[in-house]
C-alpha cells in the first residue's frame, strides 16, 4: 500500500508555496472560488506552480463554477488537477475529468452514493470534506469507518495534532488541510505546515 499523500490547501502566494514544497507536501491547493478568503489570482498560482518543481501537484479548487471558468483558471494557473466542490451533475464532473484528474469533494451524507457512482472512474478520486469547506471542523471519523472508501482522500479540521488519529481510523489515500496551518487567513504558519507534513509522513 502506498503512503498517504499530503495536500496543503489555500496557497495564496509564492513564499507559502515554496515553504510547503520544502516541508515535503505532495500537493498544493489553490482556491479559485470567489467566496473564499483564500482566493488566489491565476497569475500568482502560475508563478508558484512553475516554481515548486515537477514533483509537486497543483490542485485548483472550485465551488459551483462553470466548466469554461474551471478550465480557464486551471490552465492559467498551470494546475495539474482540479478539486470540485458543490452539488454538481455527474456529467459536469465527467466533462472536467476529460481535461484534468478530479478530486470530487463529497459530504458525509453523500459518501456511499458518490462512492458507488465513481467506482471504476480512474480520473475521479473522492475527497470527504465537511459541508462548509475551509471551516476547520473535524468530521466524526469513528462514525465513518465502515463506509470510508479505499482510495478516498480526507479533509476537514485536520492539523498536526489530530491527523495521525484520522489516518489510523480511516486509512485515507490523501489528507488535506488549511485552517489549522495558517497564521491568518491565506497566510501559512510555517511551523504548522512542517509539523503537519511530518505527522502524515511519520504515521
Ligand atoms: O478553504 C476555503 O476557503 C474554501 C472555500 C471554498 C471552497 C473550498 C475551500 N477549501 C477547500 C479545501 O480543500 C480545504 O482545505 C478543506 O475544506 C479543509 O479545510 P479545513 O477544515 O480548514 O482544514
Amino acid at each position: 500500500m502506498s503512503r498517504t499523500r499530503v495536500k496543503i490547501c489555500g496557497t495564496t502566494n509564492l513564499p507559502d508555496a515554496l515553504l510547503s514544497a520544502e516541508a515535503g507536501a505532495d500537493a498544493l491547493g489553490f482556491i479559485f472560488a470567489p467566496i473564499s478568503k483564500r482566493l488566489v489570482r491565476a497569475e500568482v498560482a502560475r508563478e508558484a506552480s512553475l516554481a515548486v518543481g515537477p514533483a509537486v501537484a497543483r490542485i485548483g479548487v472550485f465551488l459551483n463554477q462553470g466548466l469554461d471558468e474551471v478550465l480557464r483558471l486551471a490552465e492559467g494557473g498551470r494546475m495539474s488537477a482540479v478539486q470540485l466542490h458543490g452539488p454538481l451533475a455527474p456529467e459536469f464532473v465527467l466533462a472536467a475529468a476529460q481535461f484534468y484528474p478530479v478530486l470530487r469533494v463529497v459530504r458525509p451524507a453523500d459518501l456511499q452514493t458518490e462512492a458507488q457512482r465513481w467506482a471504476g472512474h480512474p480520473a475521479v478520486t473522492l475527497m470527504l470534506d465537511a459541508p462548509e469547506p475551509g471551516g476547520g471542523v473535524p468530521l466524526d471519523w469513528a462514525a465513518l469507518q465502515a463506509d470510508f472508501p479505499a482510495g478516498a482522500w480526507l479533509a476537514a479540521g485536520l492539523g498536526p495534532e489530530n491527523v495521525a488519529e484520522a489516518m489510523r481510523l480511516l486509512r485515507p489515500a490523501g489528507v488535506d488541510a488549511v485552517s489549522k496551518l495558517e497564521a491568518s487567513a491565506g497566510q501559512k504558519n510555517p511551523q504548522a505546515v512542517k509539523a503537519f507534513v511530518d505527522a502524515v509522513k511519520g504515521s
